[in-house]
C-alpha cells in the first residue's frame, strides 16, 4: 500500500488534478494507492473568509460563494466526460446548497463558533476529493471515494483535534476489509469525532491525515507531493541559492518543518517515524526531480548541518528578578500561566545565574500572554521581587538543524561569527542538549541577511557575496567600476568572492539594483535615475540590510565622511580614498577606528597615501609586529612631484599644473595639492597610523605658493599662477644652478611633523623620483641605517582604483 498526498497547489486546476491523478496512476501499477487530496487551492481560504463575513452580517459572502461554485463546475466540466457530468454537477450543486444554509445560519445568528467554522471548511476537501475521484474514474482507474470521517476518529476540540489513534486505525482496517479497489481518494484535513461530528487536523492538516493512514495501514511508503522539488536547504523565498536535500532523517524533517520548512505540516512526522515508513516529498509539476527522502537513518554525509529554517512574528517574554535565584516553582508557575491561556511556548532559555527566565511565543499571543504572567506574579512584583513582564516584539527565530551537528565542535562558533560580522544582533540562543538544532532569536529584519549569511557560510562554501554601495563614479570612481566589471569571475573564480555593485550615486543621480548592476551598462543607467541625497543613500545601505555589505566613498566630500560612523555601527565596511575622515579631528578618527573593531566592520583607506602603493599596509605590518616607525621622509604628492619634474620654464608652471589635474593627479581641488594641505593630510595620517596622537595644526606647512593664489575660486587660483610665473621661475633657476631637483617633502620625527619645498641634491634618496611618483623612507627600530622604502606611481585614476580595489577585498575576505 502506498500513500500519496496532494496539496492545494496540486489540485488547484482541472490541468493541476490532471497531473496529480497520472502521478497516482503510475504508483497504482505498483500496488494499492490512498490518495489524500486537500481542497483546490485557495479553497479553504476563501471559505473561512465566507464564514467570517457571513458573520459580521456582510452580504457579500453570497458573492463568493457562487465563485467558488462555478470554479469547482468548471473544473468538473474540464474533467469528467459527458456520461458523468451531470451527476457530478449535481453533486456540486448540493454540496453548494449546504454550505449556503450554513452561511445563512451564521449570518442569521451573528456567530461562527469552531465547531461550525471546522463543519464550513470541510467542504473545500469535501468537494475536491469526490471531484477528483471522479476525474480518476474517467480516466478508467479503479477508483472510490473514501469519507476521512469515516476513517479518522479525533475528540471533540475543534479547530485542532487530536487524533484518536487506536480508533482510527480499527476504522481504517474496517474499512479496508470491505473496499476492493485499488485507489481510494480520500479528503485530508477532515475526520469527526465519536458523535460523527466533523472536526479538522489543523491548517495544513492533509499532510497529517495521509501520515495516520500510511501508519494505519502498515504503507510501504508516504510520498507528500507539493509544488517544491522537496526540503530545501532554506527557504528558497530568502535565499535564492536554497538547494533541495537529498536525504534526511525523520529527526531533522521535525525540526526543519516545526521551524518553518512550509513544505510538511510537523505533526506528520510522528506516525510514518513510529512504523520507520519512508517519507518522500516530490513535486508535482517536476515529478522526475528527486525530491527529499526522509528515513530513519539517511547514509552518512559530510555534511553537517542539513538547513537552515526560521520563523517569524516572534515575541520574547523575559521574567527577571533577584526573587525568583534559587527558588523552585518559578519556572513551572510560568508555564502553567501561559498553558492556561494556551499558548504555545515556542523556545525557552534560562542562565545559570536563575536570575532570568526568557520564553519566545507568537506575536499573536503577546497580550494575553504578558497579562497571564503579570497577574500570576502579581504578588512577587508588588513586593519588587520580580519585574514586570517586557515583551520585546518584532523578533524571529533562525535555527541550524543537523543530527551530525552533535559532538562537532566549531559550528555555533561559525554561527555566531558569521551573524556577528554582518552586524546581526542575537537577542537570545536556545541549543537543547541533543545538538541537532542551534536555535538564535533575532530582529525580524535581520531574517533574510542572516539565513543567507548562513546559507553562504555553511552550504555554500565556494563563494561569498559581497554588495558594493559606490559613492562618487568620477575619475577614480568610474576606473573602479571598470576594474570591478573586468574582475569579476576572476575574483569568483579564485576568491570565492561574489562582487555585486547593488548601487551608484553621483552628486545627481542614484541607481541601484539588489541583484547587481549591470557594469558595462550603468552610465547610461545612473544617467536616466533619480536624484537621492547622502541621508538618503546612507538610509539606504542600511536599510537594505545585505549581507557582506561595503561602502565606497570615491568622493572627496566631507559630508560623505560624516556618514561613516553610522554604517560601521551597522556593520557596514568603509573603504575610502576620500581623505577627509582620516585627516579630520583625530576624535573622529579614533571613534571610527573603534567603531570598526566594535562592530566587525572593515574601515579602510590605504590609497588616502601614495594611492595604490602599499604604504599604510607596510606602517601597519610594521607597528603590529611590534616595530616603531621614528622617522619617516617623504615624496607624498603625485601632482607636485609631476609639476616639479615637469616644469623648466619653457611652460608657463600654471600650464604644467593644469596638465596634472587634466591627467588626474590632482585632487578634485587643485588649491589643496599646491598649498602643501594635501601632503600635510598624508604625513599627519602616516603619523597617527604609527601611533601619534595629532592634529592637523600640529604639522607645520611651508607652502612655496604666493598667498594671492589661494584668494578666490579655481580660476582664479590658474590666473594667479600665471601671474606669479617668475616666481615659479626662480624657484626652478635656483634649485638648477644648485645642482639639485625641487621635491615637495614631507617630515616626520619623534612626534613633530612639517611639510615644504627642498631642494635635493643628486644621490639623495627622494633625488631620483621620476613623473608622479611617491617615495616614503620609513626610519624604525629594525630599519635604522638603511631605511624600509616604498616607492611607485603616487597618483592617477587607474593606481588609485587599483588601491581602492585591494581594499575592498581585503575588507571582503575579513
Ligand atoms: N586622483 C588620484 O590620484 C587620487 C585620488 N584620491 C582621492 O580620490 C577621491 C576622488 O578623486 P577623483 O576621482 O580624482 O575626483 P573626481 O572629482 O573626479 O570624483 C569625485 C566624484 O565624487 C562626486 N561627488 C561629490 N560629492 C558627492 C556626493 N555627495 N554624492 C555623490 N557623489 C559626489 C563628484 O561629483 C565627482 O564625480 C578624492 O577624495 C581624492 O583625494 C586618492 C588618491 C589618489
Ligand atoms: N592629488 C593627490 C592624489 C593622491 O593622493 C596627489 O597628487 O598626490
Amino acid at each position: 500500500m502506498q500513500v500519496l498526498k496532494f496539496g492545494g497547489t496540486s489540485v488547484a486546476s482541472a490541468e493541476n488534478i490532471r497531473k496529480s491523478v497520472a502521478i497516482a496512476a503510475a504508483a497504482a501499477a505498483q500496488g494499492p494507492v490512498v490518495m489524500v487530496v486537500s481542497a483546490l487551492g485557495g479553497t479553504t481560504d476563501a471559505l473561512i473568509s465566507t464564514g467570517s463575513a457571513a458573520a459580521m452580517a456582510d452580504a457579500t459572502y453570497r458573492h463568493t460563494l457562487d465563485q467558488l461554485e462555478q470554479r469547482h463546475l468548471s473544473a468538473a466540466l474540464e474533467l469528467l466526460h459527458d456520461g458523468q457530468q451531470g451527476v457530478e454537477k449535481a453533486v456540486v450543486e448540493a454540496q453548494f446548497a449546504e454550505v449556503r444554509r450554513l452561511c445563512d445560519g451564521i449570518f442569521a445568528l451573528g456567530e461562527l463558533s469552531p465547531r461550525t467554522l471546522d463543519k464550513l471548511m470541510s467542504y473545500g476537501e469535501l468537494l475536491s476529493s469526490r471531484l477528483i475521484a471522479s476525474a480518476a474514474q474517467a480516466q478508467g482507474l479503479d477508483a472510490v471515494w473514501a469519507d476521512a470521517r469515516q476513517l479518522i476518529r479525533t475528540d471533540s476540540r475543534f479547530g485542532m483535534a487530536e487524533v484518536n489513534t487506536a480508533a482510527t486505525e480499527r476504522q481504517v482496517a474496517f474499512f479496508k476489509a470491505k473496499t476492493e479497489q485499488t485507489i481510494w481518494v480520500v479528503p485530508g484535513f477532515i475526520a469527526a469525532d465519536a458523535n460523527g461530528t466533523t472536526t479538522t487536523l489543523g491548517r495544513g492538516g492533509s499532510d497529517y491525515t495521509a501520515a495516520l493512514l500510511a501508519a494505519a495501514l502498515g504503507a510501504d511508503k508516504l510520498e507528500i507531493w507539493t509544488d517544491v522539488s522537496g526540503m530545501m536547504t532554506a527557504d528558497p523565498r530568502l535565499v535564492r541559492s536554497a538547494r533541495a536535500i537529498a536525504r534526511i532523517s525523520y529527526q531533522e524533517a521535525m525540526e526543519l518543518s516545526h521551524f518553518g520548512a512550509k513544505v510538511l505540516y510537523p505533526p506528520t512526522i510522528q506516525p510514518v517515524m513510529k512504523r520507520g515508513i519512508p517519507l518522500w516529498i516530490k513535486n508535482t509539476f517536476a515529478p522526475n526531480d528527486y525530491g527529499t527522502l526522509v528515513e530513519v537513518t539517511p547514509p552518512h554525509t559530510a555534511a553537517v548541518v542539513q538547513g537552515i529554517s526560521s520563523i517569524g512574528s516572534l515575541t520574547l517574554l523575559n521574567l527577571e528578578g533577584s526573587g525568583m535565584v534559587g527558588i523552585p516553582g518559578f519556572s513551572m508557575r510560568l508555564f502553567a500561566a501561559l498553558a492556561r491561556e494556551r499558548i504555545n511556548v515556542v523556545l525557552i532559555t534560562q542562565s545559570s545565574s536563575e536570575h532570568s527566565i526568557c520564553v519566545g511565543v507568537n506575536e499573536a499571543d503577546t497580550a494575553p500572554a504578558q497579562v497571564a504572567v503579570d497577574e500570576e506574579f502579581a504578588g512577587e512584583i508588588a513586593a519588587g521581587r520580580i519585574e514586570p513582564l517586557r515583551p520585546e516584539r518584532g523578533l524571529a527565530i533562525v535555527a541550524l538543524v543537523g543530527d551530525n551537528m552533535k559532538d562537532h565542535p566549531g559550528i555555533s562558533g561559525k554561527l555566531f561569527g558569521a551573524l556577528g560580522q554582518n552586524g546581526v544582533n542575537i537577542r537570545a540562543i536556545a541549543q537543547g542538549a541533543s545538538e541537532k538544532n542551534i536555535s538564535t532569536v533575532i530582529r525580524a529584519a535581520d531574517v533574510r541577511k542572516a539565513i543567507n549569511v548562513l546559507h553562504e557560510a555553511f552550504f555554500e562554501a565556494t563563494y561569498k557575496q559581497v554588495n558594493l554601495f559606490i559613492l562618487g563614479p568620477g575619475n577614480v570612481g568610474s576606473k573602479l567600476l571598470e576594474q570591478l566589471a573586468k574582475q569579476q569571475a576572476h575574483l569568483l573564480e579564485n576568491l570565492g568572492l561574489q562582487v555585486r555593485v547593488v548601487a551608484i550615486a553621483s552628486s545627481r543621480h542614484c541607481v541601484v539594483n539588489e541583484q547587481g548592476l549591470d557594469l558595462t551598462a550603468w552610465p547610461e543607467e545612473l544617467a536616466g535615475a533619480p536624484a537621492q541625497s547622502l541621508e538618503e543613500f546612507t538610509q539606504l545601505i542600511i536599510g537594505r540590510n545585505l549581507r557582506n555589505s561595503i561602502f565606497v566613498d570615491v568622493t572627496a566630500n566631507p559630508a560623505a565622511a560624516r556618514c561613516y560612523p553610522r554604517l560601521l555601527e551597522k556593520s557596514v565596511a568603509v573603504v575610502a580614498c576620500n581623505k577627509v575622515a582620516a585627516s579630520s579631528d583625530y576624535a573622529s578618527y579614533a571613534q571610527l577606528k573603534s567603531l570598526s573593531k566594535e562592530f566587525n566592520a572593515s574601515f579602510l583607506f590605504e590609497t588616502n597615501v601614495g594611492a595604490g602603493l602599499p604604504v599604510i599596509g607596510t606602517l601597519n605590518d610594521l607597528t603590529r609586529s611590534g616595530d616603531v616607525v621614528r622617522r619617516m621622509q617623504a615624496v607624498l604628492s603625485g601632482t607636485l612631484n609631476f609639476v616639479f619634474n615637469n616644469y623648466d620654464g619653457s611652460r608657463l608652471f600654471a600650464d604644467v599644473v593644469r596638465q596634472a589635474q587634466a591627467e588626474g593627479y590632482t585632487e578634485p581641488d587643485p588649491r589643496l595639492d599646491l598649498s602643501g594641505s594635501d601632503v600635510a593630510r598624508k604625513i599627519l595620517i602616516l603619523a597617527r597610523e604609527a601611533g601619534q596622537v595629532m592634529e592637523m595644526s600640529d604639522i607645520e606647512i611651508d607652502s612655496f605658493l604666493p598667498p594671492a593664489c589661494l584668494e578666490g575660486d579655481v580660476e582664479a587660483f590658474y590666473t594667479q599662477l600665471a601671474a606669479h610665473e617668475a616666481h615659479f621661475r626662480a624657484l626652478y633657476d635656483d634649485a638648477t644652478a644648485a645642482g639639485t631637483r625641487l621635491k615637495f617633502v614631507a617630515r616626520y620625527a619623534d612626534g613633530h611633523a612639517a611639510v615644504g619645498l627642498q631642494q635635493i641634491p643628486p644621490g639623495h634618496d627622494l633625488y631620483d623620483l621620476r613623473g608622479k611618483d611617491n617615495v616614503v623612507l620609513f626610519y624604525t627600530d629594525r630599519y635604522v641605517e638603511q631605511p624600509l622604502v616604498v616607492k611607485g606611481a603616487g597618483a592617477g585614476a587607474e593606481v588609485t582604483a587599483s588601491g581602492v580595489f585591494a581594499d575592498i577585498v581585503r575588507a571582503a575576505r575579513l
